[in-house]
């Protein structure tokens, strides 16, 4: 059992300075002040420090992506040791562009080895193309049957590397996704992948307008990638719908775009419950010129997810709003219950900050991975 004493909680509603006691993987206490005597009882200060509910990135290339540039632009896959700095205990992993190379097979494999280490992980099956691969040729059966899918995606539209879906296949995909997730109650969201192309969110929207499909079946991502996306983005928020910021791309673009002043002009606008994060880490952030010619490639970092949100809280939005997007906000569109906020009876993962707002220290499930700074729990394969 581990107690965290002292803490000044932010659930991320503001709690006040709590005591927080963790029994195997769960919050089991948050009192004012909590005395334990109990066997192997590891006690941790946390004067000074802030907890927070563990993040939770729902978009990336656990098993690596890319592809664009040809075999040598294939990314490399995520190291364990990256999620933990960058306190990341609950990661949903996907595959993108590259559906070929890459198996489901692989990123469930992927995932299973994520979870063995220290984290939650989930997985969509699908991948840029519709129709998606899946690991049982159904997506009601792999959503239903496999633990571990929560949904389908990353599924382009408006992109000239989409497969070009039609509305009725666009239909018939999340009416399966739907189908699947409330049989097995599970999310079955679908995280769209929304391109540069000219139609932006048009054929969701379409979706939405001639079927009985519910607008929060869809986490459209990457809604900051260029500024006609983001202002088009403002009649689906409208509609209740949930949009998704990728942090990777924060240098490549102008400021407007960058997800925390973003989430602070929606927040203004009332949006802030209706945003979410993702990093797109491992996937590759390629570059085409006019002709649509690959011309380079960056690759996407696990690390500028909180990076955004501490940007948030430095230029003044309140830390109890800057961290919606990355817990309460993804738990509730992924639909991971006992994710996203601390309180009793929710699963143990909690990160510590310090009066910088860095990560100092990091619970996933209930065990301690990083502390003080100092990363306690390797990756399998990096030095003891
Ligand atoms: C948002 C932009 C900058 C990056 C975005 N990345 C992906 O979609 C993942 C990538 N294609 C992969 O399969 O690894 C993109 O390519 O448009
Ligand atoms: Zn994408
Ligand atoms: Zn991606």
């Amino acid at each position: 059992m581990i107690l965290l004493k002292n803490a000044t909680v932010y659930s991320p509603e503001p709690l006040g300075v709590r005591d927080i006691l963790l029994a195997v993987d769960r919050i089991v206490a948050i009192e004012e002040q909590l005395t334990v005597c109990l066997p192997n009882l590891s006690v941790i200060d946390c004067s000074g420090k802030i907890a927070v509910p563990g993040f939770i990135d729902s978009h990336v290339h656990i098993l690596g992506g890319g592809g664009e540039g040809g075999f040598r632009t294939r990314t490399y896959e995520l190291s364990f040791s990256d999620l933990v700095r960058a306190g990341i205990t609950t990661v949903v992993g996907c595959l993108g562009t590259d559906g070929v190379t890459r198996s489901l097979e692989s990123l469930y494999a992927k995932a299973k080895a994520l979870e063995e280490e220290g984290v939650s992980s989930y997985i969509y099956v699908g991948s840029y193309r519709v129709p998606p691969v899946t690991l049982t040729g159904s997506i009601i059966k792999d959503i239903v049957l496999i633990d571990k899918v929560i949904g389908v995606g990353e599924v382009a539209i408006s992109d000239h590397r989409s497969s070009q879906p039609t509305l009725d296949e666009l239909k018939r995909l999340a009416a399966d996704a739907r189908i699947g997730g409330m049989l097995s109650g599970k999310a079955g969201v679908v995280n769209v992948h929304v391109g540069d192309g000219p139609t932006m969110l048009e054929p969701l929207t379409n979706v939405v307008k001639t079927s009985e499909i519910p607008i929060t079946q869809f986490l459209p991502t990457h809604i900051n990638r260029n500024s006609k996306l983001l202002h088009s983005s403002i009649e689906w928020l409208s509609m209740g719908g949930f949009i998704d910021l990728t942090t990777s791309i924060g240098g490549l673009l102008d400021e407007e775009l960058l997800p925390w002043r973003v989430f602070r002009e929606l927040s203004n606008e009332g949006f802030e419950g209706q945003i979410t994060f993702s990093s797109d880490g491992q996937g590759s952030l390629p570059r085409f010129d006019e002709k649509g010619n690959f011309v380079g490639l960056d690759v996407g970092r696990v690390l500028s997810l909180y990076e955004q949100v501490r940007m948030a809280a430095e230029h003044g939005t309140p830390l109890e709003k800057a961290l919606l997007p990355i817990t309460k906000n993804v738990a509730k569109i992924l639909k991971l219950v006992s994710k996203g906020t601390l309180s009793v009876g929710m699963d143990a993962d909690i990160v510590l900050l310090d009066q910088d707002l860095k990560i100092d220290t990091v619970v996933a499930k209930g065990k301690i991975l990083m502390l003080n700074k100092e990363q306690i729990v390797k990756g399998t394969f990096e030095a003891g």
